[in-house]
């Protein structure tokens, strides 16, 4: 390596960690002060070894922090998996399949990221909001039954039966577990002790839409880190725009001062200029003459040399604020770039599913309904395929997970092998696919179909040393006229559910 390019590789390696120590700061207290003066130290050019010295002091923090760090997320993960326990022992209809299976796929995929925590509690929101729709619409004997209570607020104030206090009290109990868990600034200590009260032996079940807000909105706090940071960085963004705003205002008044001076010494020379011939028409010997135009032409050279000074300092500051204009909007431009590179990375990855790559069902939901209104402007067809793979349960319970997954990073690869360049996959959920074949009519995407499913049939797959046979079931459906994306899924669903009913391993269509 050169001696100027270690030199930008240090100078690089120091911007990374004094702003990755930025980020770090603030979530583990005890590491605080390290960080802090690891930063100074970097940011100051103190020497290696003095680093290495603040580093081994700090490797056993760092340790124990990230030792903290996966102990809380596994807390979370049982947490929300005792929550949809307490929902599903205790109700007495089936929780709704298919935001179950993708709360439970959520949680397994992504309760190791503590931004997600959020998002997972409010799936499950949503998921006891859904069972009691359901249960109400079946069974309208359950009138005051644990949801119809929580969610629709019966005015009926009947005494709640012991079974609801059970629930409540269980699911209060794990969502204070959950609450114990955070990591909190101190200033939100009497916040978090307030809430563990009101949730430690709470049986009352028309308060557990409001305290799981509040569970929520803490830990939003406890891990609300990187947007504070991302709140930091476009404040200093804007003091850098208000700083611009100063410079031109500041160029603009030299210039204007510039040109008031222009003006003055236009007026003074040429008001000298008069006096000087009107003084000539009025001499009236040569000696007097010689006199006044020497006297004269010296005010005239004495006002241009003052002007000529005064314009070169001028100038001098107007060059000045120009380069400093051109360096601040250089360094916000280099700012911005980077903020909007790390704003496209994350939302990339809030698109992306992490274990199959492609792209997941918020990605779907963002690009279906566009993708209809183009087909439909154009008069072109578009068929949606819903695709889920057949008792893929017994192959997680059969050989494990891990093999489970093999399976579903597979399975999609191998469906893409068949699909064309305008055709477009989702994971959906669980083991579930979307498929959207645009400018497709109905009969091409069931051939295409056929293909995906007899592609998936042959390929040989191998657990453990035995070969295993997989198959998909799929259903189809055209979208017809001003149709919603959500109908034309339904439609699509309903063949898949058919399929799977006939046997599975099979294209269903509706015709
Ligand atoms: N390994 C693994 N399993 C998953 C994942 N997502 C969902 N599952 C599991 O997939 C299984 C789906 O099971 P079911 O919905 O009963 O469906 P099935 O066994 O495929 O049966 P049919 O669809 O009726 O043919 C559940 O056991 C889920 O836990 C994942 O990302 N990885």
């Amino acid at each position: 390596m050169t001696e100027s390019s270690s030199d930008k590789l240090i100078e690089v390696l120091r911007k990374a960690v004094s702003r990755t120590s930025m980020l770090a700061e603030g979530n583990y207290p005890e590491l605080d002060s390290v960080v802090r003066q690891l930063r100074q130290s970097i940011t100051q050019g103190v020497d290696a070894d003095e680093i290495q010295k603040l580093l081994n002091q700090a490797e056993p923090k760092f340790l124990s922090s990230d030792k903290a760090q996966e102990e809380r997320a596994k807390l979370v993960r049982t947490c929300l998996q005792n929550l949809i326990d307490v929902l599903e022992k205790n109700t007495s209809h089936p929780l709704p399949g298919p935001l179950k299976k993708q709360l439970e796929y959520e949680i397994r995929s992504k309760w190791q990221q503590s931004y997600e925590w959020p998002h997972l509690l409010k799936l499950f929101l949503e998921l006891s909001q859904q069972t009691f729709n359901q249960t109400d619409s079946s069974h309208q004997t359950e009138k005051n039954s644990l949801f119809q209570r929580l969610f629709n607020r019966s005015k009926n104030t009947n005494q709640a039966p012991s079974n609801d206090q059970d629930i409540m009290a269980q699911i209060s109990h794990t969502l204070a577990g959950l609450v114990d868990n955070l990591s909190l600034p101190k200033h939100y200590h009497g916040e978090m002790t307030t809430l563990k009260s009101a949730l430690t032996g709470n049986s009352n079940l028309e308060q557990l839409p409001t305290l799981l807000d509040e569970v929520i909105a803490l830990v939003m706090i406890a891990i609300g880190k990187t947007q504070e940071s991302l709140t930091k960085y476009l404040s200093e963004l804007n003091k850098q725009l208000a700083s611009i705003n100063a410079s031109v205002s500041s160029s603009y008044q030299s210039q204007k001062n510039l040109s008031e001076s222009r003006e003055g010494f236009n007026t003074k020379l040429q008001k000298q200029v008069e006096e000087t011939s009107q003084a000539v028409q009025g001499a009236n010997d040569l000696e007097s003459l010689q006199q006044l135009i020497n006297e004269r032409l010296s005010n005239i050279s004495s006002t241009m040399s003052e002007y000529r000074s005064r314009m070169q300092e001028q100038e001098k500051d107007a060059n000045q604020s120009i380069t400093s204009l051109k360096n601040k909007v250089t360094r916000m431009e280099k700012d911005s770039a980077s903020l909007r590179s790390m704003l496209q990375e994350k939302l990339a990855q809030a698109m992306t599913d992490s274990l199959t790559e492609l792209p997941n069902r918020t990605a779907y939901q963002d690009a279906i309904l566009p993708l209809c209104q183009v087909m439909q402007k154009t008069q072109k067809p578009l068929c949606l395929a819903v695709c889920d793979i057949d008792f893929f349960k017994k192959v997680n319970d059969t050989w494990g997970h891990l093999a489970g997954d093999k399976v579903l990073s597979i399975v999609p690869k191998q469906i893409r092998s068949v699909l064309q360049k305008e055709d477009l996959i989702f994971r959906y959920g669980g083991e579930e696919f979307v498929i959207v074949f645009p400018n497709t009519p109905l009969d091409k995407a069931i051939e295409k179909a056929e293909l995906i499913r007899q592609t998936v049939e042959k390929t040989p797959f191998n657990m453990q040393g035995e070969p295993v046979s997989i198959s998909v079931s799929i259903g189809i459906a055209e979208h017809k006229a001003k149709e919603t994306p959500e109908s034309l899924f339904e439609r699509a669903d309903k063949q898949l559910y058919q399929a799977k009913d006939s046997g599975r391993n099979r294209v269903m269509a509706e015709k």
